[in-house]
C-alpha cells in the first residue's frame, strides 16, 4: 500500500538526442513529385514503426499564426476562474472549458491540466448535426476576448490542411494509395485543445505534479504545438521516459490508438505524459486528428499478413468516442475547484 501523505516524485525523464525522436522536414511532401513525397513518407513510416513520435519542420503553418494561437490560449487561461467557467463543458455539450481532470475509467487523463476544447463546427442542417447531438453541438466561442474566435477559426482551418497532408503521408508510407484515409475524414470528430499546465509551486522534486497522466491518444494521430517550457515525456520503446524537448517551429506528431488499429499494430501508439518542471506555466495545443463518427476502424486488409490474424476487432469510432468523453466528464459529478 502507498502512503497517501507521501508526495509522489516523478523521476526526471532522460534527455535523448533528436535522432531518437526524428525531426522530419515536410517541405518535399508539400511541394514535391510523387517520388519526393514517397521519400518523406518512408521516413515518417519508419518513425511510426519504431517510436510512434516524430517532429515536423517545413509544415507550412506560419509562426505568426502559431504565436496568435498561443496568445488566445494564454488570454483564455488568464481569465479568472468564474469567467472561464462561463464556457465550461457540460455532460450534454462537451466542447469548451474542462477545468480539471480526474484519473478516470476509459483512459481519461488525470493531472493538473486544464483544457479548452474545440471540435468541427458543421452547418446546422447537416444530417450529423440533426441526428447526433451532442457530439456535433457547436463550439463555445468566447466573444468577449478580442480576436480569440477569429484566431482559433483560422488556426483550426490550417490544422485541417496539415492533418490531410499527414494522413496522405501515412498512407504512402504504408504502401497504400495516398487518399486511402480520406473517406474517413468527411465530418471528422477532430479536437483542437488549448492546454494549460500551472507552474509547480517550487523547484523541489516533490512539488512537481503530474500535468497529464500517462496515456495513449485515442484518435488516429495528434499534431501538437508546445511552448518552450518542456515537460512532454515519451515512454520510448516502453523502457524509460524520455523528454520530447521543445524545438522551436516544429510540431510533435504522435500515433494514436486508431492508427495502430488501422495498421494492425505496425504503427505504434506510444505512452506519454506531461510533467511541468519549469518555473513558468506551460501552454500547449494538440490537434487530435480523429476520424468521422461513423467510421468502423479495422486493420487495412493488405496490412494483415497472410497466415497471421487481424489483431483488432472492428470498432465503431463514434460510439467509442461518445463513451470516452462521457467517462472523461465524470469530474462533473463533483464540483470543480478554482
Ligand atoms: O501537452 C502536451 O504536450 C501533450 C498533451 C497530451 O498528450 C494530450 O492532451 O493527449
Ligand atoms: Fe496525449
Amino acid at each position: 500500500m502507498t502512503d497517501q501523505n507521501t508526495p509522489r516524485v516523478y523521476d526526471k525523464a532522460k534527455d535523448i538526442s533528436a535522432n531518437e525522436i526524428p525531426v522530419i522536414d515536410l517541405h518535399r511532401l508539400r511541394h514535391g513529385m510523387l517520388r519526393d513525397r514517397q521519400a518523406v513518407a518512408d521516413k515518417i513510416a519508419e518513425a511510426c514503426r519504431t517510436v510512434g513520435f516524430f517532429y515536423i519542420s517545413g509544415h507550412g503553418i506560419a509562426q505568426s499564426l502559431i504565436d496568435d494561437a498561443f496568445g488566445a490560449n494564454k488570454a483564455f487561461f488568464d481569465q479568472p476562474f468564474e469567467k472561464r467557467m462561463e464556457s465550461a463543458a457540460t455532460k450534454d455539450w462537451w466542447r469548451g472549458y474542462v477545468p480539471t481532470k480526474q484519473q478516470g475509467e476509459g483512459g481519461a487523463v488525470g493531472g493538473s491540466i486544464q483544457t479548452y476544447r474545440f471540435m468541427l463546427d458543421l452547418p446546422e442542417d447537416d444530417p450529423d448535426v440533426v441526428m447526433r447531438k451532442p457530439m456535433h453541438l457547436p463550439n463555445r466561442w468566447v466573444d468577449h476576448l478580442p480576436g480569440f474566435n477569429d484566431t482559433m477559426q483560422t488556426y483550426m482551418a490550417e490544422m485541417e490542411v496539415l492533418s490531410a497532408l499527414l494522413r496522405r503521408a501515412f498512407a504512402l508510407g504504408l504502401g497504400l494509395p495516398e487518399g486511402w484515409f480520406d473517406p474517413f475524414y468527411r465530418r471528422p470528430l477532430i479536437q483542437q485543445s488549448l492546454l494549460f499546465y500551472p507552474k509547480p509551486p517550487s523547484q523541489r522534486e516533490e512539488d512537481f505534479q503530474i500535468g497529464a497522466g500517462e496515456h495513449r491518444d485515442t484518435g488516429a494521430f495528434t499534431i501538437l504545438m508546445q511552448d518552450d517550457a518542456g515537460g512532454l515525456e515519451v515512454g520510448h520503446l516502453e523502457q524509460e521516459w524520455v523528454a520530447a524537448r521543445p524545438i522551436k517551429g516544429t510540431y510533435v506528431i504522435n500515433i494514436g490508438d486508431m492508427m495502430m488499429r488501422w495498421t494492425n499494430g505496425r504503427f505504434i501508439s506510444t505512452m506519454h505524459r506531461v510533467v511541468n518542471r519549469s518555473v513558468k506555466d506551460r501552454y500547449s495545443m494538440p490537434y487530435f486528428a480523429n476520424p468521422d463518427y461513423d467510421s468502423i476502424i479495422s486493420p487495412v486488409p493488405c496490412l494483415v499478413e497472410p497466415g497471421t490474424t487481424n489483431a483488432y476487432p472492428p470498432l465503431h469510432f463514434g460510439q467509442f468516442m461518445d463513451d470516452f468523453y462521457k467517462k472523461g466528464m465524470s469530474y462533473l459529478d463533483t464540483a470543480p475547484a478554482a
